[in-house]
């Protein structure tokens, strides 16, 4: 199985998600807000929140790390098991990620994550972040974004690895990969993932730019398939889960591996040094300066 040893950090998490999750509640149901059966009842953890339709084989699951979605790693890890559980429940076809914060869908890489801490953290951390991408990237199920916030770096990687995006049409709702503009630069992973969605010479000038895209910018460059207002995000989103559906899954399936796989695999045979270099850059002093001049600029920013 190609994942096999991608999925390494998942069982780790599954077998002890207490070493993994701090301050988290995985697992805990409740019922949903007028809802009645089993396929009303809502699950998933404190940052990820799972609303299951069991009827119609689509989950909607929510980030939910205020203020801005920034990931953690627990919110990583919440991510992965809540996708892990989902593919493991037959019932589930598709699945729609979108975000319970106000106006983000999500902030990146938690910047707090990768400032000031020791190279173990980092490694443990990033390999989170590879482990999220690969889960998502090959998921066996459908899985639509509908991003209903700004989406920048990780937030992104995020949207570009599911099957579809759907982007609310707010001027403010910006999508891209702006890594260096804070100095860093996308993994060759993340790279691939942005040529393989807008194409070689469209990535290779955004990316070197760090551009945002606002809406209409990104529907242009093909980062996102649909804009529609705001309200229609969910709406949409349901929709175009219900086109991919129609498909048998077997043949979307395999296809979409045949798709994918090659760039997965490439970060499947590198993982560890890739991890290194990671840890060895972000733990740099000019980069460390950077990252927190950043972030200070981004809290100076709110006064
Ligand atoms: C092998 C490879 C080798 C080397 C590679 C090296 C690096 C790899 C890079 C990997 C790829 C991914 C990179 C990233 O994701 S980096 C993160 C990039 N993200 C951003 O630039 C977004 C920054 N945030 C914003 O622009 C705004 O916050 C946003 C999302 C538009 C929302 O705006 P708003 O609603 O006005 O909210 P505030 O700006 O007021 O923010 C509220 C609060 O949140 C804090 N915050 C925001 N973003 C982050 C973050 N990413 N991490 C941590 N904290 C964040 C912000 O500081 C405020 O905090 P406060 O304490 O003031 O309340």
């Amino acid at each position: 199985m190609a994942l096999a040893s991608g999925v390494r950090f998942a069982e780790r998490a599954l077998l002890r998600p207490w070493a993994l999750l701090r301050g988290t509640t995985l697992g805990r149901t409740e019922p949903a807000a007028g809802g009645g059966g089993d396929g009303a009842r809502r699950f998933g953890s404190q940052r990820v929140l799972v609303e299951p339709d069991a009827a119609s084989g689509v989950a909607v699951m929510k980030l939910r790390n205020p203020p801005v979605n920034a990931l953690s790693l627990e919110l990583l890890t919440e991510l992965v098991i809540s996708l892990e559980k989902l593919e493991n429940d037959k019932t589930f076809r598709g699945v729609i990620l979108t975000s319970d914060c106000p106006r983000v869908f999500c902030a990146g890489l938690d910047l707090t994550e990768i400032c000031g801490r020791n190279p173990a953290h980092c490694a443990e951390y990033w390999k989170a972040m590879q482990e999220l991408w690969l889960r998502t990237y090959l998921s066996s199920l459908v899985l639509v974004a509908a991003i209903n916030g700004a989406c920048p770096a990780g937030g992104c990687i995020i949207a570009l690895s599911c099957d579809c995006r759907v982007l609310a049409d707010n001027p403010k709702y910006r999508i891209g990969l702006n890594e260096t503009l804070l100095g860093i630069i996308a993994p060759f992973w993340l790279k691939d993932t942005y040529v393989n969605t807008i194409g070689h010479r469209a990535s290779e000038q955004a990316l070197q730019l760090g551009s945002l895209f606002p809406p209409a910018e990104a529907l242009q460059v093909g980062l996102v398939d649909q804009v529609v207002p705001e309200d229609q995000v969910q709406s949409t989103a349901l929709s175009e889960m219900a086109r991919w559906l129609a498909v048998p899954d077997h043949a979307r399936q395999l296809t979409k591996n045949m798709m994918r796989k090659a760039t997965a695999d490439r970060l499947l045979r590198q993982r560890d040094a890739d991890t290194q270099n990671f840890v060895s850059f972000v733990c740099r002093d000019s980069i460390q300066k950077s990252l927190q001049a950043y972030l200070e600029k981004l809290r100076q920013r709110k006064g």
